[in-house]
């Protein structure tokens, strides 16, 4: 496959086309669109939206979305969605080792594997927490997702993904988001794949704000990047796979939906890589709020107070003097989903908190760092120190984070997780 190619920018009134002068100039809807194409407008916010919020692309096809056959359920194998009536919620702190690799031939839908779910899908609000772990490509299969936009996040194995807009390809420490609705499909550049996925069913993820740190820095704008046009023109037996209102469907195709020849709008797919992110610290004293990593927010519209905040713990320098530098112990209105891509986190770093794992300390459960790392931060030498090989992530919600039955009884749920404080010890009495 040739080197792909990228529109930079987060947002931005995009257009691309695949076939030369296939994109209508100076109107949306011509009598008749070049090479016999038709024009489809996919709108992810309402019409009526304020401009700084609307979302919507203009589609120019080979055959238009109509043309598809009638759906019949599928399973839904471990996907879950929210409200979640199968089991109840506990109130501890939950760690899970990485799910293993199926060895039963599975794609990225057939793999996925819901954790938690939040907020409510009717009701437009919260998110699915889910593990994809696959080893087969969907070359036949394609999947859309009416009940929310998608944020992959890898941890082993790269992601080739063709969608609607295009193709672009995602390595770990890259992340991407598709649209709500977008038809798209996953195919491996490695023999297995395994990664977490936000579903947002609530606003569409946009960048944090800057506020005083000013014009620049936190995610920059012009890292996104947007695939180019390229489309298929392909028939023969293929599914499309749905999942509207919690539930799987699918309907047979007889030809590829991914034959958009030419497009323009603003909901669009688009990844990032963490690397760029460019990271805003403490150089003087104390440990701030893990909201200086906040990559991209999905607001409630209560401000300040997200749907989901997607914030990474990467790769940075330590200077911080004169002060525990791990997080602080913590108890939080907000609830705290965390995933590991790779390397070492700095609150747990004696193992039990492992690339591919995850853990959930939701809505004012206690948590931080285990006894041992607070044995050794409260007597490190404060010289500058670079956190090389880590790279965390978290999904914090304003809505309590709720485990499937099935995250609740499967053996990767780690019971002895609390024992990981059971050796912080009184120092009542001791000199500062
Ligand atoms: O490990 C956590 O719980 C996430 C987290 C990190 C941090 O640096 C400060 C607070 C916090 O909740
Ligand atoms: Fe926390």
């Amino acid at each position: 496959m040739s080197e792909l190619h990228y529109l930079h920018g987060f947002g931005n009134e995009f257009e691309s086309e695949a076939l030369a002068g296939a994109l209508p100039v100076g109107r949306f809807s011509p009598q008749r669109v070049q090479y016999g194409l038709y024009a489809e407008q996919f709108n992810t916010t309402a019409f009526t939206a304020p401009r700084a919020d609307n979302r919507r692309t203009w589609f120019y096809r080979i055959r238009p979305s109509v043309i598809q056959g009638r759906y019949r359920p599928l399973e839904n194998g471990l996907t879950r969605s929210a409200p979640l009536t199968e089991a109840v919620t506990p109130p501890d702190m939950l760690r899970w080792s990485p799910l293993p690799i199926p060895t039963e031939p599975t794609d990225f839908v057939a793999g996925l594997t819901t954790l938690a779910v939040n907020g409510s899908v009717p009701g437009q609000a919260g998110i699915g927490i889910h593990i994809y772990r696959a080893n087969q490509s969907m070359q036949e299969r394609f999947y859309l997702n009416a009940d929310g936009e998608m944020l992959l996040v890898p941890q082993a194995g790269g992601l080739r993904l063709h969608t609607e807009c295009g193709i672009l390809e995602l390595v770990p420490g890259e992340i991407a988001v598709i649209p709500r609705g977008m038809k798209w499909r996953v195919v491996l550049l490695n023999a297995t794949a395994r990664g977490y996925v936000c579903e947002n069913y609530g606003h569409p993820l946009i960048l944090a704000e800057r506020g005083p740190v000013g014009a620049n820095g936190y995610a920059n704008d012009r890292d996104f990047q947007t695939p180019v046009a390229a489309f298929e023109d392909r028939e023969g037996a293929f599914e499309l796979v749905t999942k509207f209102m919690g539930q799987n469907y699918v309907c047979d195709l007889s030809h590829s939906p991914l034959d958009v020849v030419a497009w323009t709008g603003n909901s669009v797919p688009y990844k990032y890589d963490l690397a760029r992110f460019n990271v805003m610290n403490t150089v003087s004293y104390d440990h701030p709020d893990p909201s200086i990593f906040t990559v991209l927010t999905s607001p409630s519209g209560q401000a300040g107070v997200a749907n989901v905040d997607f914030v990474i713990f990467p790769p940075r320098w330590m200077v911080a003097e004169a002060t525990f530098r791990p997080p602080w112990y913590h108890r939080n209105f907000m609830s705290e989903f965390m995933g590991l891509i790779l390397g070492v986190y700095d609150a747990k770093d004696s193992g039990g908190f492992d690339p591919g794992g995850a853990s959930l300390h939701n809505s004012f459960s206690p948590h931080g760092p285990e006894a041992a790392v607070f044995e050794k931060a409260s007597h490190a030498e404060l010289k500058p120190q670079r956190y090389e090989n880590t790279l965390a992530f978290m999904f914090e919600s304003r809505y309590v984070i709720q485990p499937t039955r099935f995250a609740l009884q499967t053996p990767a749920l780690q019971t002895d997780y609390m024992e990981c404080w059971a050796g912080l010890t009184k120092h009542f009495g001791e000199a500062a």
